[in-house]
């Protein structure tokens, strides 16, 4: 089942055309990539189906819903649905772990503070840290660390599709792998939607279920990595930077 749909959308900023007349689809449990070179539309592809950006022509449809056609109130359920990573999601300096991962819990919910603060305990160790870190101060942690509490804060409201823009960027590789190796692992727990922005190629190859590249203001590619691979396609082959061995076998 299609969790998002997206259908003939174009966009345009002043006279220059980002998107035009772009239509896919993500499929509920779903690990989805919206790939492509720098500034071809990615995030505002995102802004636009988590509200924060006018669809100028087209529709998206969200969980069954027209997105441009909804009650304040079907618009604030919606936003109960989802969370989201963004690239410079920042934690906020002066509050430590475990209040940073219970702001949206406060935010959101009208739960007692106990029971807060068991649910992010709870997140905060689904994410990979342990309890012991609940009450250091940003400063005090490594990047992964913050990306960690980061997604924990996302994860905490428990939504059914959770938005990731960039999320290994700023990583060293084993702490990127280890991150994408929870990304796999929070999707299987939890049953999640995950739709992510990504250049990162572990990323693309080992994460990501199917993908779509955005190129000159259209879909240049979607699928999977192997019908990547089984294309032949020389754009392709640059933009993932597949490698062939002696024998023609490509990686
Ligand atoms: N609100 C806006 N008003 C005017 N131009 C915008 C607006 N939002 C984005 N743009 C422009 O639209 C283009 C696409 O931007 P977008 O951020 O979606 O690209 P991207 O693919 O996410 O790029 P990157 O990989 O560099 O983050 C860029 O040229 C950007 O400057």
């Amino acid at each position: 089942m299609d969790i998002i749909k997206v259908e003939n959308l174009t966009t345009k900023f002043d006279d220059r055309t980002i998107h035009n007349n772009i239509s896919f689809e993500i499929n509920e449990g779903e690990i989805f990539g919206i790939l492509g070179g720098s500034g071809s539309g990615k995030t505002t592809i995102i802004r636009q189906i988590v509200m924060l950006q006018k669809i100028q022509k087209g529709k998206i449809l969200f969980l069954n819903k027209d997105i441009s056609n909804l009650s304040i109130e079907e618009s604030q359920q919606l936003k109960n649905d989802f969370s989201y990573l963004f690239q410079f999601g920042a934690l906020f300096s002066f509050l430590n772990v475990l209040e940073n991962i219970e702001v949206m819990l406060k935010e959101y919910t009208n739960l007692p503070y106990d029971l807060i603060e068991k649910i992010a305990l709870t997140n905060l160790k689904l994410v990979g840290l342990k309890e012991e870190h609940a009450f250091l101060y940003p400063s005090e942690l490594s990047g992964g660390m913050k990306k960690r509490v980061a997604l924990a804060r996302a994860i905490a409201i428990e939504p059914k599709v959770l938005f990731l823009d960039e999320p290994t960027s700023g990583l060293d590789p084993s702490s990127a792998e280890q991150f994408n190796e929870l990304i796999l692992n929070l999707k299987k727990m939890l049953n999640l939607t995950i739709i992510v922005i990504t250049h990162d190629l572990t990323t693309i190859k080992h994460t990501l279920d199917r993908f779509i590249i955005l190129k000159d203001t259209k879909i240049a590619f979607e699928g999977n990595i192997q019908m990547a691979l089984d294309k032949n396609d020389s754009f392709l082959e640059d933009f993932l930077t597949i490698k062939k061995d002696k024998n023609g076998h490509k990686s």
